[in-house]
């Protein structure tokens, strides 16, 4: 039997919390310093570069991305990609869009990456956007280097591999990664069109210094921008629960067999673990000695939950629902 979302939000409603605690300091913990050697890098190799494809994650496109591309890249022709589109809730794509343009971003293309989806407008963009500028470096020299930027794990090398298997019906010239930091340094140029003959440059995924706020370092790592153990497993299952049941997003009762929907993380990670087979042995002190107790698996459970998340089985989500409501930005 299927359950409407009415049935599944049932009791529990009432118990939904209002907020996500979490201490500033704690965030400020997961976002390390080194970041800002890879920007560098970055910078020196802008005099070669026509172009910037910023690519971001499309369930976070208002929030997480790094003021410091803007301040530090930011003269070049700029594109932004919204990757992983197949992941986000875009009924609101309109207002997106005008939210972006607000904040001066103009030129923004939705992709996947996995599906080669909307892959074909990015060079005609790009070449577009190049043609109206000034290439004072380039001459009349015809070929195009594009650098791809983006914080970590959003998609930067697999764009360029969707390119290359359009526009070459190459394979993989990059390598992809579920966790973030797969590229580590910035690199040799990738060509990913013949005609025009275009080079991506491929870097580092490179975080802002100062995270603006708890919530959204916590949407950055939900998004997998930063390694889950920083965070800590359980603290994310914690916080990605009351993300779903904040925007009544309740599948994982049903991909579960929860029977109703819980706000408590214990409850569901110990069901998840129970029905997955996840437990281990704790030894457990006892006034006869030592005692084996069979316990559920909590962070293998929260593991599975996380997976399940980010590989779209819980469906499509918006993390930014609550700043679209908002008035759109103002142009810096
Ligand atoms: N569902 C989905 N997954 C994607 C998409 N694009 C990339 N991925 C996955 O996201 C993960 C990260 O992709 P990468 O291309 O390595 O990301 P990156 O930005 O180069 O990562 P860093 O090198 O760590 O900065 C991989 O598991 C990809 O398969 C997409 O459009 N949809």
């Amino acid at each position: 039997m299927r359950l409407t979302t009415r049935a599944l939000c049932g009791a529990a409603r009432a118990a939904w919390r209002e907020s996500f605690p979490l201490d500033g300091r704690d965030v400020a913990r997961w976002f390390p310093g080194h970041m800002a050697k890879g920007l560098k890098k970055m910078q020196s190799s802008l005099k070669l570069v026509d172009c910037i494809i910023e690519v971001h994650d499309a369930r976070i496109p208002l929030s997480g991305r790094n003021p410091l591309f803007q301040e530090t890249l930011g003269l070049k022709p700029h594109l932004l990609v919204l990757n992983k589109m197949d992941l986000a809730d875009l009924k609101e794509q309109q207002k997106i869009i005008h939210h972006l343009e607000g904040e001066g971003l103009k030129n923004v293309i939705f992709t996947n990456c996995v599906k080669d989806e909307n892959i074909k407008q990015i060079i005609p963009k790009v070449t577009e956007l190049v043609g109206s500028s000034y290439r004072y470096h380039r001459g009349e020299n015809l070929e195009y280097c594009i650098m791809v930027i983006g914080v970590p794990n959003v998609g930067k090398s697999s764009l360029i591999n969707s390119l290359r298997r359009q526009h070459l019906r190459k394979g993989k010239a990059t390598r992809v990664g579920g966790e973030p930091g797969i590229t580590r340094a910035v690199m040799s140029r990738i060509q990913v069109c013949e005609r025009p003959l275009m080079f991506l440059l491929d870097t580092p995924g490179v975080l802002a210094p100062r995270i603006q706020s708890v919530e959204t370092g916590l949407k950055l790592a939900l998004c997998g921008t930063v390694l889950d153990h920083l965070v800590g497993e359980e603290t994310l299952a914690d916080y990605l629960l009351y993300t779903l049941n904040r925007h009544q997003l309740l599948g994982y009762v049903q991909h579960y067999s929860l029977g109703e929907a819980c706000d408590d993380i214990a409850s569901v990670l110990k069901h998840v673990a129970v029905k997955l087979r996840k437990t281990q042995k704790v030894k457990v002190l006892t006034g006869t000695g030592d005692v084996n107790v069979v316990q559920p698996n909590y962070p293998a459970a929260a593991r599975d939950f996380l997976w399940a998340f980010r590989s779209g089985v819980l469906g499509p989500v918006m993390l930014d629902r609550d700043l679209l409501q908002g008035p759109p930005a103002v142009e810096p």
